[in-house]
């Protein structure tokens, strides 16, 4: 009997699982909402008369228990570094100048150009394809334990997928509430009479440090991945671009507009062309990344301070202040 029920769980939990990753990462479900919400209605009861048969990673898990007291601190195994910042192409071709001075064995770079989104760093941690631990970036060294309220994104798989992912792995990368979700939650806030938020950062922000991860369920947050901290048991590809086309194949969203470029005046072409469709994204942006994509460059030159010397940010000029609508209060 017991086999039969934890058969049913076991493909309950991969349906749940697939169909949600179709849902919510690739933004092309398979099957109607109500289809989806019944086979949860099954695994619930299910989970509901086995309570001993329920897993860390079963998709009913999303949304924890009781509110926490506060957060307890997490130290980065590996710290999470900040950028340096380029306001305009001289900069950029200063910014290769100084690579190609101390990378005396290229004469070329090749690129990986990544949109700055306007959320918050946060460090995944997946430990046997299991998510184990989410912590904001903090200081860089020393971040909050997040765990419950990042679980409630569904965008971020609680249990990788595909196959061939090394037995630790740290994904970096940026929680953000993309647009019409802000809007939304600030319709809904104005009609209950409580307080807007000012952007999409704040409302983020807000929405990561509730202490009962019931009130981030109900938040539209979601999250792209950027880049990789603790790898244990498997060599990656040498490519920062590649990497990242890895950790989507594990079932981690990664940003459409990433490109891999062959040179500096693409890399300037291609922030013109991001600029330019900036306010028809679906998320707010303050910039692009640029990153040497060949990871053992990366290495040799290293960073300076709490930056690398192989990234940097090519910010865009502040959005003219949102208009700010009389007698409307802004969360702080
Ligand atoms: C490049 C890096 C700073 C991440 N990298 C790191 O944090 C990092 C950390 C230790 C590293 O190496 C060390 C290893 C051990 C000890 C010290 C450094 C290397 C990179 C960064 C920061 C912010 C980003 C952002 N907002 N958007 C995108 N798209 N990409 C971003 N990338």
């Amino acid at each position: 009997m017991s086999h039969d029920i934890q058969q049913q769980l076991d493909e309950l939990r991969e349906l749940l699982a697939y169909h949600g990753h179709r849902y919510y990462v690739e933004d092309n479900p398979e099957i109607p909402d109500v289809e989806y919400d019944r086979m949860m209605q099954q695994l619930l009861a299910l989970e509901a008369e086995s309570p001993e048969l329920v897993t860390v990673d079963s998709p009913s898990q999303r949304v924890g228990g009781k509110p926490l007291d506060g957060f307890t601190q997490i130290t980065h195994e590996i710290p999470m570094l900040s950028l340096d910042n380029a306001f305009n192409d001289d900069d950029l071709h200063a910014f290769e100048k100084r690579m190609l001075d101390r990378l005396l064995s290229e004469s070329s770079l090749t690129y990986c150009c990544e949109p700055k989104l306007d959320g918050l760093a946060v460090s995944l941690m997946y430990e046997n394809g299991v998510l184990t631990q989410a912590a904001t970036r903090g200081d860089g060294a020393t971040g909050e334990n997040i765990t419950e309220n990042v679980r409630t994104i569904r965008s971020i798989p609680l249990k990788l997928r595909g196959e061939g992912w090394p037995a630790r792995l740290e994904v970096r990368g940026e929680v953000f509430m993309p647009k019409k979700g802000f809007e939304a939650l600030n319709e809904k806030a104005l009609k209950k009479g409580e307080k807007a938020f000012a952007n999409p950062r704040n409302a983020a922000a807000g929405s990561l440090r509730q202490l009962d991860s019931k009130i981030t369920a109900t938040r539209p947050l979601s999250f792209y991945a950027y880049s990789v901290g603790v790898v244990e048991g498997l060599e990656l590809a040498p490519s920062q671009y590649e990497r990242l086309v890895q950790l989507k194949g594990w079932g981690l969203p990664m940003c459409p507009e990433i490109r891999q470029l062959a040179s500096m005046d693409e890399v300037i072409t291609y922030h013109q062309m991001i600029g330019d469709k900036r306010e028809a994204l679906p998320y707010e942006i303050d910039g692009v990344v640029i990153k040497i994509d060949d990871v053992a460059l990366q290495q040799k030159l290293g960073f300076v301070a709490r930056a690398p010397r192989w990234a940097i940010a090519y910010k865009f000029p502040a959005q003219e202040e949102l208009t700010i609508l009389n007698n409307v209060e802004f969360q702080v």
